[in-house]
């Protein structure tokens, strides 16, 4: 069994008679960040969604904490401790911020929500000192913290964060980044999706790069 939090082994996956992953290998252990860039249309949406369970890989396999989760229903894969942020940022924007953060909360939950507040306050303190205001009114960059916010609702071991720095100023960007790494440094991994290098090379311990279908090294990080 690996030692990886996360291994994905090989997978194929397409959209009908296109094949975007053609043998995609990556893995993330514990408590690391790894960038996965790639041009736009490379297929990292993809391969998040087929690590998540929102969409199906033809063949390969997908373990997380040396269980085998290929196939699984996302709200499975939440509860094996992964958790993904999709990009676009969708909050919703008629709720305040705090509700954007318990909306998915069962009934049976309620009495670990406080704990878990306090944990993404104090990850993203501008969150706490808004979190009575409507979603509709904070920026790219503080909507971006609320739906990285919103995943680590679950405690999760494992973020996948698809595009978070897509449009933000670079101010926004080291908030990011800190948050990032003050996440590793408490134990929640990340696996970071971008297509521009400036978030990934602030933050990543290791790059890696989608191309053509496969996964290989893109360069060596900068220490953090
Ligand atoms: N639902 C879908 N149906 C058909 N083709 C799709 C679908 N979703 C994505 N694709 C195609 O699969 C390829 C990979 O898309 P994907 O979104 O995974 O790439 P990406 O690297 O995340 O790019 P971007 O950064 O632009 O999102 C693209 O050619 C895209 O047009």
């Amino acid at each position: 069994m690996s030692a990886a939090l996360l291994d994905v082994r090989d997978v194929r996956a397409g959209y009908g008679g296109t094949e975007t992953l053609r043998g995609a290998s990556l893995h993330v252990d514990p408590a690391e960040i790894v960038a996965l860039l790639g041009e736009n249309g490379a297929g990292k949406t993809t391969l998040a969604r087929v690590v998540s369970g929102l969409h199906r890989a033809r063949t390969g396999s997908v373990y997380l904490a040396g269980r085998d989760i290929t196939g699984l229903a996302p709200h499975q894969i939440v509860r094996h401790g992964l958790a993904h942020v999709s990009a676009g940022r969708r909050v919703f924007a008629s709720l305040t911020i705090e509700q954007n953060l318990t909306v998915a909360a069962r009934r049976r939950d309620r009495p670990l929500l406080a704990g878990r507040l306090s944990e993404v306050y104090e990850t993203f303190p501008a969150l706490r000192n808004r979190r009575r205001l409507l979603a509709a009114a904070l920026s790219g960059g503080e909507q971006q913290m609320l739906v990285i916010g919103r995943g680590l609702m679950s405690a999760p071991q494992l973020l996948v964060v698809d595009e978070p720095s897509s449009g933000l100023a670079p101010a926004m960007i080291d908030a990011l980044a800190a948050a990032i790494r003050a996440l590793r440094d408490a134990g929640t991994a990340t696996l970071l999706i971008e297509q521009h290098r400036s978030l990934a090379e602030r933050v990543a311990d290791r790059m890696l790069s989608l191309r053509e279908g496969r996964i290989e090294p893109a360069g060596s990080a900068p220490p953090s």
